[in-house]
């Protein structure tokens, strides 16, 4: 279960509360208007930002105070942040270990991420000799191969059109299935979050509401959703 505690979360003039928990292996949408704090809440539960007040504690662990690397949390970022100057294959060993050399099983892990999201012919090539959906499944892949328990994703696919889209949410939902990963995705088009999450956050006002069914939330939204969606 990932649990905030009584959070209060403080960038400057700007504040979020959160007292909320999300079970393991959910599929959680945050969504809210523009400016309300959804990065900021992902960025937190990272280990980007401090806390002013409360704790968060993952897995039976208290994270409140552990830095960003000795959390078991994946982030997938809008860019991917792929080197431009390394190959495929190399981006995604860096989520692995940072050594040059990989062991026997480092490579064979390599190759079957790479194979699962349909790029086994093309770990040779760079970013910039690939298609931006084939960029987002290198990005994908180096997730795939950290094996972290929690996957934050902050509008990663944002930059496809729409078809290419909807390929990579299916993608990350079947694998979030495969493997029992927990997911918080922050998407601004409600359609994203109806097609691959069960449970939503809003965040409006100030504060990170707890979870409630998607479908509800966005057939019944509440005034400050409303406005937001149009
Ligand atoms: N350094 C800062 N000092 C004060 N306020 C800040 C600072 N950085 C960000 N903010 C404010 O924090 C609030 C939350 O920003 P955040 O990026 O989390 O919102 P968001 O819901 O993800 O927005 P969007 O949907 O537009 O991406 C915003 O209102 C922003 O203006």
């Amino acid at each position: 279960m990932l649990k905030f505690e009584n959070c209060l979360i403080q960038n400057g003039g700007f504040t979020l509360s959160a007292d909320l928990s999300i079970e393991f292996s959910q599929s959680v949408a945050v969504i809210g208007p523009s400016g309300a704090g959804k990065s900021t809440l992902i960025e937190t539960i990272a280990g980007f930002r401090d806390l002013a007040q409360g704790r968060i504690n993952w897995a039976g662990q208290d994270i409140t105070h552990s830095a960003p690397a000795q959390r078991s949390i994946a982030m997938l970022f809008q860019d991917g942040n792929l080197f431009p100057h390394l190959t495929a294959t190399q981006n995604v060993s860096l989520g692995l270990t940072h050594s040059k050399r990989l062991t026997t099983d480092q490579t064979q892990t390599v190759e079957a991420a790479l194979a699962r999201v349909g790029l086994s012919q093309l770990g040779a090539r760079k970013p910039a000799e690939l298609s931006g959906g084939q960029q987002s499944r290198v990005a994908l892949a180096r997730v795939l191969v950290q094996r972290r328990d929690l996957l934050l994703l902050d509008e990663p696919f944002a930059a496809l059109g729409p078809a290419l889209k909807a390929e990579m949410l299916d993608l990350v939902a079947e694998l979030v299935v495969e493997t029992g990963t927990t997911l918080m995705m922050v998407s601004h088009d409600p359609e994203d979050a109806r097609r691959i999450t069960g449970q939503a956050i809003l965040v409006a006002d100030g504060v990170a509401h707890a979870p409630a069914p998607t479908n509800v939330l966005l057939d019944n939204p509440p005034e400050a959703l409303r406005a937001y969606l149009g």
